[in-house]
């Protein structure tokens, strides 16, 4: 125990995992942890939770990751389907139409728009229930040293509204851990710690980010979610969640954000759109310049970045977020097998590997977006128009290409020369299940960790030794069937199908599928089973875990 503070107290609290940044990558990184059993500190800065909206959108694989935190039927509460996106020239012309799937093969709607405030009260009040996370909220890391063996971390206290930078007459505290992660946004402190280069894709925007109550919670909003690409006013008119609409308005040649960022220049912007003081109330306005940059490495040793400290994309795509929550789902598997001495310590070095290539993919959706609505030159957006028309009407339409939701390298069984294999990198299914006399997602009834998902029992084909390493990492092993009425300890009832279609359309019979439900890999047949679990045995521990990533 070791802690300075002005009256000399000493003492210095023991963790497993310091998480600094309690906004939803944090808690989500501290609850992931948490539910492990692991010892988590999760340090905030800010004595409160920040009141309003930011994030806006959450898709199918987000919402399944936030309902395998216990959050499934809370989710449901404060998000509703996108059902629509649709892109418009100044005259109205359809540039781009998306239309999304109220399912999805991940369980959830295929776009959800939530509000971020409801969502980050729903993750802390889960954080608070886990008697190993720890909220040290009020407290601002202000020092970092890394040791051979652990982390140290020393914070401030933050007591005021903002931090008052007078280090000298704050209470200090010093944290050890064996890792700390950084989810403290944009300027992070833990990334300024760590010597990691930023690329920088020289996208920088900035808009007028308001968000609304309009009082008739009737009214129709068609299309519910709308980019109108009027070069005299670039404009998103979108969802904020049930009751809720955001707009943003991009900022003009001449135009100061001073004089941009008022109520006032928002009730003149919004009111076009029919929302006026006396119809809609304005919760709040801000202004963001939208970038695409991320740090070329996300782990040094023992500090590791997630989330906004990370990387930060403009909005369009509705991945920003989204790309923070599978920075920590991906992470803290690593984690959680690295700590409990599962895994040899280079596993996390698939960290940025894995990550960095879906997150190249979601920046570069972005951007492409950014550069359709970001047009103020008239003239290019006449170019720009002509050619998305033509596309849109020949039914050839450059569709945004949205998340492919595949990994092509990391922790996946590869072929001799580290390629994976079919189906290694796909995101896994979710599908209505029985299980144990529990009927729900396959999450919720079966739970979450490694899966094991064959047409036959696997623990038929393990022998004893295989079969004590899945109990000690936790893999479950189990048998997919349509016959509603097994009961067997390992039968996994598919009420809808849609596991035995994956499995058959992977052309295998077992898929072995990771915590953050990408597939490892498949058995073709069930006596190559136990030559994919001891793949992923050996992976795990001869710390050659690093498939090339394409
Ligand atoms: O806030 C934005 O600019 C974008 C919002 C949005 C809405 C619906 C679907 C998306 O992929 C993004």
């Amino acid at each position: 125990m070791h802690t300075i503070n002005e009256q000399g107290a000493d003492r210095q609290d023991e963790y497993d995992v310091l998480v600094v940044g309690a906004g939803p990558v944090g808690l989500t990184a501290a609850i992931q942890l948490g539910m492990r059993g692991w010892q988590v500190g999760l340090v905030e800065r800010w004595p409160q939770r920040y009141p309003l909206p930011r994030a806006v959108v959450l898709d199918h694989e987000i919402a399944r990751i936030v309902a395998s935190l216990g959050l499934g039927d809370a989710l449901r509460t404060f998000s509703e389907p996108a059902e629509d996106y649709e892109w418009r020239n100044g005259k109205g012309q359809t540039l781009l139409r998306l239309a999304f799937e109220d399912t999805s093969y991940s369980g959830w709607p295929f776009v959800n728009i939530f509000t971020q405030p409801r969502l980050e009260a729903a993750l802390e009040e889960r954080a608070r229930a886990l008697p190993v996370v720890e909220i040290l909220r009020g407290w601002e890391a202000v020092d970092l040293a890394e040791e051979p063996t652990s982390v140290r971390l020393t914070i401030a206290e933050n007591a005021g509204g903002r931090p008052t930078g007078d280090d000298g007459v704050r209470e200090h505290r010093t944290l050890r851990a064996a890792y700390v992660v950084g989810c403290d946004g944009a300027n992070s402190f833990v990334r300024s710690r760590m010597d990691t280069s930023m690329t920088d894709l020289g996208f920088h925007f900035d808009w007028l980010v308001v968000d609304v109550i309009p009082h008739d919670q009737d009214r129709v909003w068609s299309p519910r979610n709308l980019q109108l690409c009027d070069p005299a006013r670039p404009t998103t008119a979108v969802s904020g969640g049930p009751g809720r609409r955001r707009w943003e308005f991009m900022r003009l040649p001449g135009e100061t954000i001073a004089e941009l960022n008022t109520p006032e220049t928002a009730w003149k912007l919004l009111a076009p759109w029919d929302i006026r003081p006396d119809n809609a109330t304005l919760e709040r306005h801000t202004v963001y310049t939208f970038q695409a940059r991320w740090a070329d490495s996300w782990r040094q040793g023992r500090l590791l970045l997630a989330g906004d400290a990370a990387h930060q994309m403009p909005p369009f795509a509705g991945q920003g977020m989204c790309s923070g929550i599978r920075d920590a789902t991906n992470l803290t598997w690593k984690l959680d097998l690295v700590l409990a001495g599962h895994a040899d310590v280079s596993l996390l070095d698939t960290y940025t590997a894995e990550r960095s290539q879906h997150l190249r993919h979601a920046i570069d959706t972005s951007v492409y977006l950014g550069r359709v609505i970001c047009e103020n030159d008239p003239a290019a957006a006449a170019e720009r128009d002509k050619r998305m028309v033509a596309d849109q009407r020949a039914g050839s339409a450059q569709l945004a290409r949205m998340l492919p939701g595949t990994l092509t390298g990391g922790l996946l069984a590869c072929d001799a020369s580290g390629v994976p294999v079919e189906p290694a990198g796909q995101l896994g299914r979710q599908g209505q299940v029985r299980f144990h006399g529990r009927t729900g997602l396959f999450d919720q009834a079966v739970g979450i960790g490694f899966t094991l998902l064959a047409d036959q029992d696997p623990r038929e084909v393990l022998d004893d030794d295989a079969l004590g390493w899945c109990e000690r990492l936790r893999i479950r092993l189990l048998r997919i069937t349509d016959d509603h009425t097994a009961e067997g300890p390992a039968d996994v009832v598919d009420l809808d199908g849609t596991h035995r279609a994956h499995v058959a359309a992977t052309g295998q019979q077992a898929l072995l599928v990771r915590p953050d439900f990408y597939v490892f890999g498949g058995a073709a047949r069930m006596d190559a089973v136990p030559g994919l679990v001891a793949t992923l045995r050996d992976e795990l521990a001869a710390g050659s875990v690093l498939a090339s990533a394409r």
